[in-house]
């Protein structure tokens, strides 16, 4: 069983995938932590992002083990180096199978990113597309910093957000979009509670018979 949840940047898929596996027992995949890891791969042996092929072979060659406890991932810098190389065939290439692997886990599993409905995972069972709007995520993204007691200024993680979307959206490559299965939940009024109430909704309702402990 795979949850493919799918949306634009700080739209709340990690932390709704979380919760959903945390729920039914599955497995949790933040997809954006692989093509964040080949883009620290580059910035630490100060190569540009610009060059495909060392970006393909970083991918290749990626460690995939604790990515999730490696705070070198997060922040914006890496957000935004992250949908330089993954606009690049052969680095999305690279890093399918295991993201495919990874969701043939029973009992089941959740990614998270950007393509797993359209691209990765084409047969899963359900399809989510968590949207909110700009200025919201920007907000959202905003107080996540301040709360880590980071310096953020609003209006440019506003920009930083408008940017990623518009370059996610418009590569020729597994560009971010729904899935013409997808349900999309637009969470700009809902807090994280109400996300994870009204997303199990839509997965229950979906798959009445075969979700749930
Ligand atoms: N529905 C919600 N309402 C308010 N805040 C939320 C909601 N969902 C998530 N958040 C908060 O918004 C921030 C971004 O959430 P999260 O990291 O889950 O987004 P994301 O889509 O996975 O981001 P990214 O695309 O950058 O990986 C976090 O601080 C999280 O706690
Ligand atoms: N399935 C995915 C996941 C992520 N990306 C790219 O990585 C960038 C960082 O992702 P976060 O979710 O960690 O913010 C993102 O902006 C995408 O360019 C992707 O292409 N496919």
């Amino acid at each position: 069983m795979i949850i493919a949840i799918d949306g634009p940047a700080a739209s709340g898929k990690g932390t709704l995938g979380k919760r959903l596996a945390e729920h039914f027992g599955f497995a949790h995949l933040d997809t954006g932590l692989l093509y964040r890891a080949v883009a620290r791969v580059l910035m630490e042996r100060s190569i540009p992002l610009t060059d495909r092929d060392a970006a393909a072979q970083a991918a290749q060659n990626l460690d995939v083990s604790h990515l999730e406890d490696d705070s070198r991932l997060r922040g914006a810098a890496m957000g935004e180096a992250a949908s330089v190389v993954s606009a690049y065939q052969p680095v999305r290439d690279a890093l399918l199978a295991f993201q495919r692997q990874f969701g043939a886990q029973e009992p089941g599993a959740v990614l998270d990113g950007r393509d797993i409905g359209t691209v990765v995972c084409p047969d899963a069972e359900v399809k989510l597309f968590i949207t909110a709007a700009p200025e919201e995520r920007a907000r959202r993204r905003h107080r996540e910093l301040l709360s880590r007691g980071e310096q953020a200024e609003y209006e440019t993680i506003l920009l930083d957000i408008r940017r990623r979307d518009e370059r996610d959206m418009s590569r020729s490559t597994a560009p971010l979009k729904p899935a013409a299965d997808a349900m999309t939940l637009d969470t700009t009024h809902l807090d994280a509670d109400g996300t994870f109430r009204a997303a199990l909704d839509l997965v229950e309702r979906k798959r009445p018979a075969k979700v749930g402990r």
